[in-house]
């Protein structure tokens, strides 16, 4: 299941589908991409007795979706929301890519996932600073980018001055695009 459509996300899909037969790759018909399963905000995916519903994050690309577990009544684990690239421990996706937008993020963000409860598990993409989990209270209380108003964000989006990566004007090859469909299907 990919968050967005960026290649360090998606690359792995076409080996896993290599390595384990029948498994379907998923992505948001927002992204504009190709998977076996195109999803949208309020899809529920059903695996077993759990479900991930499907909150849609736009900002850090335009197809970014969170996936988010069910509401854990019957569950014996706590519900976790799975970000991508859209909220990071104590940070946050660049929005200075292809589909990016500061203000997309930032509504995205207080609207979509500062909403779950505070107790909610936060499993981001990235991590750059050491943490491997955090809360959507705790992000609420400490990020230092989705604390601020949103012009102040804004600015500081606008400020990152983040390394421009070497290998993100290369074009996707078609094999690898490919990867997110059923191979199968295309042998
Ligand atoms: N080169 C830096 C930053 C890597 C980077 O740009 N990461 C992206 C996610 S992959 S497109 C991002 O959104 N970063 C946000 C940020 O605030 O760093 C590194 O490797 O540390």
């Amino acid at each position: 299941m990919n968050t967005h459509v960026h290649a360090d996300h998606i690359t792995g899909t076409g080996l896993i589908k290599d390595m384990v037969p029948g498994v379907k790759s998923v992505i948001s018909k927002a992204s504009h991409s190709k998977a076996d399963l195109l999803i949208e905000a309020g899809d529920k995916i059903c695996l077993g007795s759990l479900f991930l519903e499907v909150r849609a994050t736009p900002g850090h690309t335009l197809g970014c979706v969170t996936y988010v577990t069910g509401d854990g009544l019957d569950q014996p684990y706590p519900r976790m929301a799975f970000t991508g690239d859209t909220l990071l421990i104590r940070g946050c996706g660049r929005t200075d890519f292809q589909g990016g937008s500061s203000s997309q993020l930032y509504q995205s963000v207080h609207s979509q996932i500062f909403t779950l409860p505070k107790d909610t598990l936060v499993y981001p993409a990235h991590d750059y600073k050491g943490f491997t989990v955090s809360t959507v209270g705790e992000e609420m209380l400490y990020n230092p980018r989705l604390t601020k108003d949103e012009e102040t964000f804004k600015s500081i989006m606008e400020n990152l001055n983040l390394p421009y990566p070497k290998m993100i004007d290369v074009a996707v090859p078609a094999n690898m695009v490919c990867g997110l469909q059923d191979r199968a299907a295309k042998a």
